[in-house]
């Protein structure tokens, strides 16, 4: 809508759609993709097999991380297509409210500064305001790690623990995200941005938010399937949870949070028993400065 809107040609293509991906993909400028996790790399795998023009600049909107490699979506889409330029487009953007004209803001972000700004440029509007960054791998896991912290807000306010619960929360969330972002090779200042700290705001403060949705009815009782039957649409951050702590099991990352919120996943805790072991961990400094 957005493009359309700034008088781009969209076509849209989906698995429920009459139109095939390769007529889809005819002569196109730009791919964008916001297949969930889980369709990435088929999807793309499909598009290789189509002609496209090295000019074709690929976007992706996924958030989330590929169970087998840890992958993140853009990583995925550039090693199928290593001679082209990616971009990672993320930000604090609950859709309904850029269906309804809403204001918000966004981040393009890629290791090619004209690609990003191609993409700034098509999405650009007075509703739309777009911010380019050349830390790709810092903004698409902003996007990506805050919906597990969302899950676990959504717990927080489901049990009614408050607001300064829920600060605290978020703030350490934040310290969490920075840490494995730091480890995996993203800047810090990156996670202090819209796709990190502003996408967490959004999220962990909001009923729109899948991931929020689903710590909010575990906290009142409900089984994780039940949670996520009744859900519309896809809840990234519990298979990026599942993904985050082998990643941080191998590489020895400390990450509380995403492990609390991990075991309520798997059925091995309640969601009170995550808050005493998160309250009940030894006392520290703030930082390790
Ligand atoms: N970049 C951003 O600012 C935002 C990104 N997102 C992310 O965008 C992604 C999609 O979110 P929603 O549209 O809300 O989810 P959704 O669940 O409504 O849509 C996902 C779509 O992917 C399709 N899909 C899954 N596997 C597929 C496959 N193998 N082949 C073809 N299609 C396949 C599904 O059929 C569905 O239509 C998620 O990763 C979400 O986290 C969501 C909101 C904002
Ligand atoms: O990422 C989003 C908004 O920026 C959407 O959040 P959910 O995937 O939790 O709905």
């Amino acid at each position: 809508n957005l493009a359309a809107a700034n008088g781009h040609q969209v076509r849209v293509w989906s698995r429920q759609g009459s139109q095939t991906l390769q007529v889809v993909l005819k002569d196109v400028q730009i791919v964008l993709s916001a297949i969930s996790m889980i369709g990435v790399r088929d999807v793309a795998s499909q598009v290789e097999s189509f002609p496209l023009s090295p000019e074709t600049i690929f976007v992706t909107a996924t958030k989330g991380l590929d169970p087998q490699t840890t992958c993140t979506p853009s990583q995925i889409w550039q090693t199928i297509f290593p001679n082209h330029a990616v971009v990672v487009l993320s930000g604090p953007n609950l859709s309904k409210e850029i269906q309804m004209e809403l204001p918000a803001a966004t981040v393009v972000a890629s290791n090619i500064p004209t690609a990003a700004e191609v993409v700034q440029l098509i999405f650009s509007s007075h509703r739309f305001r777009v911010y380019t960054n050349p830390d790709p791998l810092g903004v698409e896991l902003g996007g990506t790690l805050k919906n597990v912290i969302a899950i676990a807000a959504g717990v927080c306010d489901g049990l009614q623990l408050g607001t300064n619960a829920k600060a605290a929360l978020v703030t350490r969330g934040l310290t969490e995200m920075v840490r494995i972002g730091n480890n995996w090779g993203a800047k810090t200042e990156t996670f202090y941005g819209l796709s990190g700290l502003g996408d967490l705001l959004a999220t962990c403060n909001s009923p729109l938010s899948r991931n929020y949705q689903v710590g909010y009815q575990l906290a009142g009782g409900k089984s994780l399937t039940e949670t996520l039957t009744n859900l519309q649409g896809t809840a990234e951050g519990v298979n990026t949870c599942r993904v985050l702590m082998q990643r941080a099991k191998q590489q020895n990352i400390a990450v509380p949070i995403t492990e609390q919120v991990y075991r309520l996943l798997q059925g091995e805790i309640t969601p009170g028993q995550a808050l005493d072991e998160l309250m009940l961990r030894d006392i520290k400094p703030e930082y390790n400065y």
